[in-house]
């Protein structure tokens, strides 16, 4: 039923009531003007922080929230009922292994800590310690000024548990099944999509490759067969000139950081070096120093594994980002596969779709690896009639070649003079690095590496001794490793510093007397 209010009252009514308003309206400006003339700034700013906190708590002004559920598996396209399995979330991997990167025993009450094999620098076995958020623990991250929340929740198991959800690994809360939530103020969306979601996809990278073993690939045809790699060179035990080291390990830095500068010049990203010298200054090591800096693999290409042009590129393809691809002695590689061979009628299977290693895909695999090189050999034996030098030089940087990003390629040769120019010229091998025969500077490094000795009273006859003799790093290394005792092992090198010196010396006499034989022998 509607109520009724005569005209003549309810006029009445209305004027009290305009009245009413009129005179609290009054009263607020009065009030509030009253209140800035006598009351302090100060008391002023808090007075309106309490009464934020107050419409905080009443609900009024607090920001709302957003949380996305990042769960350890998702359903595969087209599975829904379809039968189609659940694909593993790569941001759920990324996120525990950022968290790991990040959690602080130090500022939070509890978490997870698992101990994880692992080794030191020098090969060492170790451990490191992995922390992770259990169910039930959180953990606040800030990123461009914005907090963000990830909780560990438990969730009701699903009946799927994933092979690392069976095995327990840290962080997956062992055989119980569990969501990672992201929670931030929803007026931070486009942050945590956009940008955060994404660092923290490239953080956890960089951690995977920072804390991954090492391997070591090799070719048997089109297939790359994979190893662990653990070799002890690093930058601080090589044996070489001070400013040539430093030069090369900020070199490969800047390469390294530098994915937008190849962008924007529209380069492929990847660099050439090129190592030459005697056998035994080092250029195998160096190329393992390489990778144990950048925490990249090695590709050890064999090219007598490899017949075919076509199969040269199946390897490329099948080479990951941030890897090292080492050809060594490329001079014999060039022996067997002169310019020639370039006019050389294609064999009946030297095109893209023909199948060296009997399939059709590029390939790799942790299977046995292929039987060890063979250095030295002659055209024929090498197997490589069906590469040709410009298969060869497409492979460096051809259109194939930029199939790949951040990768490096290393050519070593005792015997840089017998290159081909084509490899030589300008913007193919970067930078050309000349491993020599042991110096003062390098012999001090090597005494330090395997005695921890930075002086000793044969030092200055060996600094002599070294000036005039030509010995490799690996001679001397050799010498080093005779005896545990300093003096004992530098005495020994002395002795055969002197010995080598005697022998040059004699060899120098033997040549000047066969010159001046020929001499005579023109002038009779
Ligand atoms: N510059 C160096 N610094 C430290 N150790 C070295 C150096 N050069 C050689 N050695 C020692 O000698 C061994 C052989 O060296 P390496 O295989 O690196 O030489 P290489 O120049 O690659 O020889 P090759 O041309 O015969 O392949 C190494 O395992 C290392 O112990």
């Amino acid at each position: 039923m509607e109520s009724s209010v005569g005209g003549g009252q309810a006029v009445d009514a209305y004027r009290k009531a305009l009245s009413t308003a009129a005179s609290a309206a009054a009263y607020a400006v009065m009030a509030r003007s009253l209140a800035r003339e006598l009351l302090p700034p100060e008391l002023r700013a808090a007075a309106r922080w309490v009464a934020s906190a107050l419409g905080a708590r009443l609900g009024r002004g607090k920001p709302a929230r957003r949380t996305l559920v990042v769960r350890s598996q998702q359903q595969a396209r087209g599975g829904g009922g379809g039968g189609g399995g659940a694909e593993e979330n790569l941001l759920f991997d990324a996120a525990r292994a950022y968290l790991a990167s990040r959690l602080d025993p130090r500022a939070m009450g509890r978490l997870g800590l698992t101990l994880a094999r692992a080794r030191d620098r020098d090969g060492r076995a170790s451990w490191r310690r992995v922390f992770f958020l259990e169910p039930g623990d959180s953990a606040v991250d800030v990123f461009e000024g914005v907090e963000f929340k990830w909780a560990c929740v438990e969730a009701p198991s699903s009946g799927r548990d994933t092979e690392k959800d069976k095995k327990g690994e840290p962080g997956t809360g062992g055989d119980r099944n569990f969501v990672l939530e992201l929670s931030f103020d929803a007026e931070h969306t486009d942050v945590a999509t956009d940008r955060y979601v994404p660092f923290v996809m490239e953080a956890a990278e960089e951690v995977e490759q920072r804390d991954r073993k090492l391997k070591i690939c090799m070719n048997e045809g089109r297939i790359w067969y994979r190893l662990s790699h653990h070799h002890p060179a690093t930058f601080d035990t090589l044996a070489m000139d001070k400013e040539l080291k430093r030069s090369i390990v900020a070199d490969l830095d800047l390469f390294a950081g530098r994915r937008d500068h190849y962008r924007r010049i529209g380069k492929a990203w990847k660099r050439g070096y090129l190592l030459y010298g005697p056998p035994g200054t080092g250029k195998s090591s160096l190329v393992a120093a390489m990778a144990n800096h950048l925490r990249y693999d090695l590709y050890d290409l064999d090219l007598s594994h490899v017949h075919l042009n076509a199969s040269l590129q199946w390897l490329l393809v099948g080479m990951p980002n941030k890897c090292i691809l080492v050809i060594e002695d490329i001079d014999c590689c060039c022996d067997a596969m002169s310019r020639e061979n370039d006019k050389a009628t294609p064999r009946a299977g030297d095109c893209a779709g023909d199948d060296e290693a009997g399939n059709g895909t590029p390939s790799d695999s942790d299977a046995p690896p292929p039987p060890a090189k063979s250095k030295s050999k002659s055209k024929n034996d090498q197997g490589m009639e069906g590469i040709t030098l410009s298969g060869l030089l497409n492979f460096i940087d051809g259109l194939w070649s930029t199939c790949g990003d951040e990768r490096i390629i290393v050519f070593t040769t005792n015997y840089k003079e017998r290159l081909d120019p084509a490899l030589l010229r300008p913007g193919r091998m970067d930078m050309h690095i000349y491993m020599g025969y042991c110096g003062w500077e390098a012999f001090k490094t090597l005494a330090h590496n395997y005695f921890l000795v930075d002086d000793h009273e044969l030092f200055p006859e060996i600094q002599a001794l070294l000036a005039e003799v030509e010995v490799t790093p690996a001679a001397v290394s050799e010498m080093l490793l005779r005896s545990d005792d300093a003096g004992v092992a530098l005495r020994g090198l002395t002795e055969f510093l002197q010995e080598k010196k005697k022998q040059q010396a004699a060899a120098a006499d033997g040549g000047k007397q066969i010159s001046e034989e020929e001499e005579a022998g023109k002038k009779a």
